[in-house]
């Protein structure tokens, strides 16, 4: 096991990526997706359960941990990690984008922004000074720079704006870091979809210098055609030998042709968020299970599944425990989807590696247009 925190590129096919992250949790082979363990838990599923999917790392939230139970208080019962029961890498998002999808009264400055919970009204500010704090405190192994998040659609001034501000607290991020051996801190790059300000912003980002790189600003409503427009150029700016981080995406063929394009880490509450409502990802495409016509169905999702919802239950058993409201539904359709997004990253670093991608992406894709699910 490691004491530092380095990446080892292992092969390339085209533009995407296979290699590992060492860190001295464990390793994370990317191309990775972390699922999303927002207040400590990736909802409906035991740390256990969520790394027999095959996850390597898992996202937390700076945002919703500071409010509730406070960054001090795990601190004091020994980290988020012991927190939680999960003992493996944890990056953790700086809260600047949740504040503005979240917050109420939010008061943005050059500071940071101030505003009041969601949860109980209280007040609160986050800077890039305490957003650093809260994630070392955390005891987070990746923490990310404290930055802002324009909603699109934007004008150009505003985009140009918000990004200097990102970097500006880029900078401020990296000097309240500090060093720390074993941990990482990634830089954000924003720009929105100008290709000239996402340059601008990959610049400033390498001169300050950090250990991984994220595309931020993206899935936030462009779509994906403008979302992959951008990640025809946007990784390219960023250095080769650090990993490139897509944050809150996403789909599964989103997912496909990001790695595509050079991306090697995403995240996205997706998986689990649509399992508690139903919705299952497969090979062959969306089950909504709590459709009528899965009633008397004894198949299961997907046959080619091994995850326990597709080995030891029936779409019939899925349908009747959703339409019951029972606690299992939940569970069981979280985890499969979790499996699913899991299978298809291991499917992707094993065609990179055999220099098979093309050919794994049309299979992918031919797969998604057949067959009745
Ligand atoms: O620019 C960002 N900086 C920091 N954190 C972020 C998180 C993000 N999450 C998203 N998109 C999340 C989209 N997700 C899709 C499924 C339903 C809920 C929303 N864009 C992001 C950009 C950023």
């Amino acid at each position: 096991m490691t004491k530092r925190f380095s990446f080892d590129l292992k092969a390339t096919d085209g533009k995407a990526r296979t290699g590992v992250i060492n860190t001295p949790r464990g390793e994370v082979r990317t191309p990775a997706f972390m699922p999303v363990g927002t207040a400590a838990t990736v909802k409906a599923m035991m740390p256990e359960s969520v790394r027999a999917t095959g996850a390597d790392i898992l996202l937390g939230n700076t945002y919703h941990l500071m409010l509730r139970p406070t960054a001090e208080r795990i601190d004091r019962l020994g980290g988020l990690h012991k927190f939680m029961n999960w003992e493996r890498p944890i990056l953790t998002d700086s809260g600047g984008f949740q504040v503005m999808s979240l917050a109420g009264l939010r008061k943005l400055t050059e500071k940071g922004v101030t505003f009041k919970s969601h949860i109980d009204g209280s007040k609160h500010e986050l800077t890039p000074e305490r957003s650093i704090e809260i994630q070392r405190l955390l005891g987070s192994d990746i923490v990310m720079c404290f930055d802002e998040c324009p909603a699109l659609p934007a004008d150009r001034e505003r985009i140009a704006e918000s990004m200097r501000l990102s970097m500006r607290w880029a900078e401020r991020s990296r000097e309240a870091f500090g060093d720390r051996p074993g941990h990482a801190l990634f830089g954000i790059m924003q720009g929105g979809l100008e290709q000239d300000l996402r340059e601008e912003s990959a610049e400033a980002l390498r001169k300050i210098g950090f250990e991984g790189y994220a595309v931020g600003g993206l899935a936030v409503g462009e779509g994906q055609e403008a979302m992959f427009g951008c990640l025809d150029y946007a990784p390219d700016f960023l250095p080769v030998d650090k990993p490139r981080y897509l944050m809150g995406v996403g789909k599964p063929d989103d997912i496909v042709g990001a790695v595509a394009r050079g991306i090697d880490m995403m995240d996205c509450v997706l998986p689990s968020r649509s399992g508690r409502t139903g919705q299952a990802f497969t090979r062959h495409g969306v089950v909504n299970i709590k459709n009528a016509r899965h009633a008397d169905d004894p198949r299961p999702l997907d046959e080619n599944c091994s995850c326990p919802a597709c080995s030891n239950y029936s779409r019939a058993y899925l349908h009747h425990v959703f339409r019951s409201n029972e606690m299992i539904s939940g569970m069981l359709l979280t985890w499969h989807n979790l499996h699913y997004f899991q299978e298809i990253m291991q499917g992707m670093r094993d065609a990179i590696a055999a220099g098979t991608f093309e050919a794994w992406q049309a299979e992918f894709h031919a797969q998604r247009a057949q067959g009745d699910i």
